[in-house]
């Protein structure tokens, strides 16, 4: 891994952190192993099921089908029946972006679901791309024979052990509804509930549906329902005489195999679809790096996220250090000096955010940095130091080496000039305007936009345009920039932009920005805020503000303007002369 990796930074985000940028967290709607409120339905059975039946269609001979987001144009079909399914869908409407498409939002909602309910943690890759419209048949259902489904599981690519298993895995959460299957789970007479009937006694991911099913204590609807047609689990489980299921009683021989079957169910894509490598934890992340305009004054900023374990807390001797180099004049790539700067923020996310990082045993500790930067010098590269001061030597982080690069600083993003305009609620146009800031000096040919948002409500197509963006006179050009703006209009829920300029021949881009926060004075910020602490001094810290958690599934209100403050505080600690150092590069 090398920074940056667009892709790979949002897909770790999502997977690890569980929420998008804006904080929103998708994994909560779940975690931990929730019932869905007012029901007996548990959520993670729900989100797994829906992924079941997106890749059910696969072919896997001819490489159609799979898990690429079809089925959200399949549910009004017999074979996905269910009120658990649209609920699902519901609940990964806004979470797809750019680099997490449709089909990658379900596959992580498995890998969620199963690890918050006490599964294994299955290995998780991006880059599914999603159809926008249904595929073909081919869901099995419970009415039809052992020959059928074990000819469906054959075409998906599934042998007649791994169909037992796979069932198995699933048949370990919830259960079947009277609403959806009458003739398999009698409506209760008290119409207005709807009868729930579980596969097994235990509400997490285990094989107590298995040990059940071999003792004969079982529950399960399709082992024991009286109408025999309806049976399919008991047809499938004994299929080899329970040589499988015997083989699934030991609980470390079932996540294992669950672990294997669900991570290749989830990676059955059509052919042309190539995933990324697995998406593995990172232990020190650079997010939202971002050189901008702000109040007139050239900014940096970025985050550092560090993993701690849980059940420890970060020492308070704990400095963290962000370290540049200047792009430009005498000091260009540190040939002079290097620049320090403290964090403005440091803050905790709760250990619970991700049920996949909380299973490995950490959560995060997030550095915020926001620091001017002189427009003549700008940055070209950064890093970080990381001192305990307990006698151990200070850690850096430094790309391996390399140090995190700043590609260019020709075209920026201006969000705090830009601005959206739109209703509440879900099916209203937004109006963005986009401003960009060119740097004085080369006349670009073209400067545009591609926007991106594939978040629609109801599934609808994804936008994905591109707009020319013209020089705003009525910006006044400042730190050397001028602005060009442009305006998007966007039905969807994340719309993110790629700000691109043309100069003599060579394209310039910021790629990915968001924009949630614009309206709001919180260019970006870490969603489930726990308290926001601002190192005043090195080694020294008071608390001066908590920012309420935005992790509702809208646009947060105007919240406090953070960054703002903390930027002001940075300048006000450089100006005391205690943050700006003049050393030797030390890279
Ligand atoms: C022959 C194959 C299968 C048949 C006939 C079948 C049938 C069913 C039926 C009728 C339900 C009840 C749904 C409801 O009431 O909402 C159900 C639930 C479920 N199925 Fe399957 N299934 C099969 C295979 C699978 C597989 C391979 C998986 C996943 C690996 C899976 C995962 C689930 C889950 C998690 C539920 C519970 C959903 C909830 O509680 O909302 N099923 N299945």
């Amino acid at each position: 891994y090398q920074w940056p990796s667009p892709q790979y930074d949002a897909l770790e985000g999502f997977l690890y952190e569980g929420r998008r940028f804006d904080g929103s967290n998708m994994a909560s709607i779940q975690h931990p192993c929730k019932k869905r409120s007012g029901t007996q339905a548990s959520i993670g059975a729900e989100w797994l099921r829906l992924a079941y039946h997106d890749t059910a269609t696969h072919n896997a001979a001819e490489g159609t089908g799979g898990l690429d987001g079809s089925i959200a144009f399949e549910l009004d079909r017999s074979e996905n029946i269910g009120s658990g399914m649209n609920a699902s869908l519901q609940d990964f409407v806004s979470f797809s972006s750019k680099y997490v498409s449709r089909s990658d939002v379900i596959a992580a909602a498995t890998v969620f679901a199963v690890a918050s309910c006490g599964g294994p943690l299955i290995p998780f890759r991006g880059g599914r791309i999603d159809a926008l419209s249904a595929g073909s048949m081919g869901v099995p259902e419970p009415q039809q024979d052992l020959a059928t489904h074990t000819e469906i599981f054959r075409r998906q690519g599934f042998t007649q052990e791994e169909m037992i298993t796979l069932v198995a895995c699933g048949h370990t959460l919830g259960g079947v509804r009277s609403n959806d299957f009458p003739a398999i789970v009698r409506p209760s007479d008290d119409s207005t509930t709807p009868n729930f009937e579980v596969f097994d006694t235990t509400s997490v991911f285990d094989n107590t549906v298995v040990l059940h099913y071999l003792d004969g204590t079982t529950s399960n609807p399709l082992v024991v329902e009286v109408n025999q047609t309806l049976r399919s689990d008991l047809r499938i489980f004994s299929s080899d005489n329970n040589r499988t299921m015997q083989s699934l009683a030991s609980p470390d021989a079932f996540a294992s195999s669950c672990q294997d079957m669900l991570e290749r169910m989830l990676n059955m894509v059509p052919k042309g679809v190539t995933l990324t490598e697995e998406i593995t934890l990172l232990h020190a992340k650079v997010s939202n790096a971002q050189l901008t305009l702000e109040k007139e004054v050239l900014v940096f900023k970025v985050s550092l996220r560090l993993t701690q374990a849980i059940n420890t807390t970060v020492s308070d001797n704990r400095t963290v250090k962000l370290l540049w180099c200047d792009r430009r004049g005498s000091n260009r790539e540190c040939l002079g000096h290097t620049n320090t700067a403290l964090p403005a923020a440091q803050n905790q996310d709760e250990p619970q955010i991700s049920p996949v990082t909380s299973r490995l045993g950490y959560y995060f500790v997030n550095y915020q940095f926001a620091v001017p930067i002189d427009s003549s010098a700008s940055i070209s590269m950064f890093w970080f130091e990381v001192d305990e001061h307990d006698g151990t030597t200070a850690s850096i982080h430094d790309n391996e080496g390399t140090g995190y690069k700043i590609a260019q600083d020709n075209v920026l993003y201006a969000p705090t000039l830009s601005s959206a305009t739109f209703q509440r609620g879900e099916d209203s146009v937004k109006t963005y305007h986009i401003v960009a800031a060119i740097r004085n000096g080369a006349t670009p040919s073209h400067v545009y936009l591609n926007a991106f948002d594939s978040a629609m409500p109801g599934y609808a197509a994804p936008l994905n345009t591109s707009v020319n963006l013209k020089l705003n006179n009525t910006i006044t050009p400042i730190q050397g920039y001028s602005f060009y703006s442009g305006v998007v209009q966007d039905l969807g829920l994340q719309l993110t932009v790629d700000l691109q300029s043309v100069v003599d021949g060579v394209t310039y881009m910021e790629d990915y920005l968001q924009t949630f926060f614009l309206n709001t004075d919180i260019p970006f910020t870490p969603s489930t805020t726990v308290q926001t602490t601002i190192a005043a001094m090195p080694g020294t810290t008071s608390n001066i503000a908590t920012i309420p958690s935005s992790s509702s599934g809208t646009i947060p209100d105007r919240a406090m303007d953070f960054w703002t403050l903390a930027m002001y505080l940075v300048i006000f600690t450089i100006s005391m002369g205690t943050m700006l150092s003049c050393s030797l590069p030390s890279l």
